[in-house]
């Protein structure tokens, strides 16, 4: 007999937990662009990257910025998570102001970076899951 495996199968698709920085620098955010060998390939994103098990937001935040550009910052307010589907995994973002950089931005895995105003945000191909966020920020700064 056959049956429709696909309906009796719990939901396999992996949901992952980001924290990302809003970056503000007299006036302006920065925004970073995912490499071309990254998954979501040239979209744009808020830097940042996955929760690791008993981490804080901040200390992730912290740790990754480290990693991909070689800075610290402040962490501040948090906004609303939001979550989105994507076709091979679902994410929930934990977005952050952050503030007071120190360091010289390296980029090391990113293909470009660049500091616009809350009005310019739109005018990127951001990743589908930071679109929410954007609209905030467009009209909220
Ligand atoms: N850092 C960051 N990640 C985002 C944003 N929006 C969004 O969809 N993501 C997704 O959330 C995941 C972030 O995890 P990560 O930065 O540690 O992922 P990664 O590319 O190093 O690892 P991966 O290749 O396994 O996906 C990525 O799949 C990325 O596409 C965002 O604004 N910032």
């Amino acid at each position: 007999m056959q049956y429709d495996t696909d309906s009796a199968m719990p939901d396999k698709i992996p949901h992952i937990h980001v924290a990302c920085a809003i970056i503000q620098m007299d006036g302006l955010i920065l925004a970073t662009q995912r490499s071309a060998t990254m998954s979501l390939p040239l979209k744009w994103e808020f830097p940042g990257g996955k929760l690791e098990a008993g981490e804080t937001p901040e200390q992730c935040l912290q740790r990754e910025l480290q990693e991909e550009l070689a800075i610290t910052v402040r962490v501040g307010q948090g906004l609303p998570p939001v979550t989105h589907s994507y076709p091979a995994f679902k994410v929930t973002l934990y977005p952050f102001f952050c503030d007071s950089l120190e360091g010289t931005m390296i980029l090391h895995e990113h293909s470009a970076a660049c500091w616009l105003t809350p009005n310019e945000l739109p005018t990127l191909d951001w990743a589908e899951a930071d679109w929410p966020i954007i609209s905030q920020l467009a009209h909220h700064l």
